[in-house]
């Protein structure tokens, strides 16, 4: 059955939040992050995806998730991407249909419709038994969200799926709510369900713990985004005896001068944040799916514990755990890291920890499929971005095992606190606090177990960026040719280090990273290999 067009669905007719009329013809794609651009150019593309997201659903039977936010970006910006039923992204062919969907002129998009509606009556392979799934919605705190919020609703309707509003969430709340209703053994769908487990795990692992070198105050930057008003609820439910929290960030300029993706880059304190020295700090990003911590140095330097600290802060606990508790060689352990992790990180989690490290593309869904084809499947950007997963057969194990074996119950509550379905900075911060503790460590002593090797990552704007092409890894440049070979003999005269170039997935730039032998250095390279991307990019 044809649908008959309405004004929403339109390029032609695309009405931003303000109420102004903004026809959009360029072409967009649906890309790590979903899309992201402009605020002002979604209102289609996201009633759009309000279809597609309905359509999905319709599919699996199942519960489908919408995402508006635009992460760590600025204000102005906004975004929309569909979270798939066990909580993970949406699944590679439907990422190709959605850049069709949005892609497709006001002319062809009943088309493309009709086409999706016949691919969603030929995966139900038994009709009239298949329930009619439903979409979950929720959105982060930016002027636009909204009332994109309203667009993605009035789409999934017009294909005639249920859509139920989560309201104002982080990402990862809603990632969390669609795996439960699909799965109700994970939880309880919606907030409170997410404050109570989290909270529960957290208060059952930290009691009765003494750790006189572990401070429980610790200050939070909180971008100015959903995580604040979010985190006081979760905190509300915490034991005040376990961790005090003194927020900043909250109802500021969203992302503006501080935020993860801010500290990270800048390596540097976020505005509004004076920490004393020594005081351990953290940051979230916009939706608080990031997390990174840092601290005052004996020297006033800001001192960055990133994604690749997390990561080797978590193994070392559960590999401890998992030994104490008698499973030493039962499950497959392993890191997953992208080609932005330092150097130090792999080496400490290889060579010291022995534990594998797989490297992946960027992206979020290269390293959670890596990471699920373990038993415990440790996987964060160094950008602060990860978790872990468990398979049946540990969960199993551990539920099954002795239930007088305080290591055993520990990794179940483990498996409790941390938010399984994706990089959660709520969770992941209660999972860093409980570690600290339970390791009686300081954030000096957890800074201590490696020293970062100096890094530098740049931008460099150029007319097209798909021109720059990479080898799976991302880690060598396979055009333009003579980038690559240049590149290794501009590292071979500076001595010592590593460099790699890539076109970013979110951003319209080509993404420079390098490892040197100082700050200074590593920063000298990446200048060097930017002009050499300017200079093939021309
Ligand atoms: C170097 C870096 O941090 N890149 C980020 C960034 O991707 P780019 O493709 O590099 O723009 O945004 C992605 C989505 O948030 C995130 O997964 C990724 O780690
Ligand atoms: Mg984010």
């Amino acid at each position: 059955m044809s649908k008959s067009i309405v004004k929403e669905l339109t390029r032609l007719g695309n009405t931003d939040h303000t109420g102004l009329l903004n026809p959009i013809d360029r072409p967009l794609s649906y890309g790590t992050a979903g899309f992201r651009c402009l605020a002002t150019d979604l209102p289609f593309v996201v009633f759009r995806v309000g279809a597609l997201a309905g359509l999905r659903a319709r599919q699996l039977g199942q519960c489908i998730g919408v995402m508006i936010t635009a992460s760590h970006n600025p204000m102005l910006d906004n975004g929309v991407k569909v979270v798939d039923p066990m909580g993970e992204m949406l699944v590679e062919d439907w990422e190709v249909h959605a850049t069709e969907f949005v892609n497709a002129k006001d002319d062809e998009v009943a088309a493309v419709i009709e086409k999706l509606e016949h691919l969603v009556k030929e995966g139900q392979l038994n009709a009239s038994e298949t329930p009619q799934g439903k979409v979950f919605c929720a959105f982060d705190t930016r002027d636009s969200s909204q009332y994109l919020h309203d667009a993605a609703k009035k789409g999934c309707e017009f294909v005639g799926t249920e859509f139920v509003s989560l309201g104002l969430l982080t990402t990862p709340q809603l990632h969390y709510s669609v795996r439960c209703e699909n799965d109700p053994t994970f939880g309880m769908a919606g907030e409170l369900g997410y404050y109570e487990s989290l909270s529960n795990a957290f208060n059952a692992l930290n009691k009765n713990i003494d750790a006189p070198n572990y401070d429980k105050m610790l200050v939070l930057d909180c971008a100015n985004g959903v995580g604040a008003s979010k985190f006081r609820k979760l905190l509300g439910r915490i034991d005040s005896e376990l961790l005090e929290v003194e927020f900043t960030n909250e109802t500021g300029s969203l992302n503006y001068k501080c935020g993860a993706d801010f500290v990270k880059i800048l390596r540097s304190f976020p505005e509004g944040l004076d920490a004393a020295m020594g005081v351990r700090c953290a940051s979230f990003d916009g939706d608080a799916d990031r997390l990174v911590y840092f601290y005052r140095d004996t020297n006033g330097f800001c001192r960055l514990l990133d994604g690749d600290k997390i990561a080797a802060l978590i193994a070392g606990f559960i590999q401890s755990e998992v030994d104490a508790a008698g499973l030493t060689g039962q499950f497959k352990i392993g890191a997953v890291q992208t080609a932005y992790a330092n150097g130090n990180s792999t080496a400490y989690i290889r060579d010291v920890m022995k534990i594998p490290v797989d490297c992946v593309p960027t992206g979020v869904k290269h390293l959670h499929h890596a990471a699920i084809k373990l038993d415990i499947g440790i996987y964060f950007e160094a950008n602060g971005h990860g978790t872990v997963v468990f398979s049946q057969l540990f969960k199993d194990a551990i539920s099954q095992g002795d239930q007088d074996n305080v290591h055993l119950k520990k990794l179940q509550l483990f498996t409790k606190l941390i938010n399984e379905t994706v990089g959660d900075a709520m969770s992941d911060l209660l999972v860093v606090e409980t570690i600290l503790r339970n390791n009686n460590w300081s954030v000096e002593d957890w800074d201590a177990i490696y020293e970062d090797a100096p890094s530098c990552q740049l931008k460099v704007e150029v007319k097209d960026r798909t021109v720059v092409k990479t080898t799976w890894d991302e880690t060598e440049c396979t055009h333009p040719a003579g980038l690559q070979k240049e590149m290794e003999e501009l590292i071979i005269a500076n001595g010592a280090g590593r460099a790699f170039v890539r076109p970013s997935g979110t951003e319209d730039v080509v993404r420079v990273y390098t490892e040197g032998t100082c700050e200074e250095n590593a920063k000298v390279l990446a200048n060097a290999v930017a002009h050499l991307v300017q200079k093939y990019c021309a």
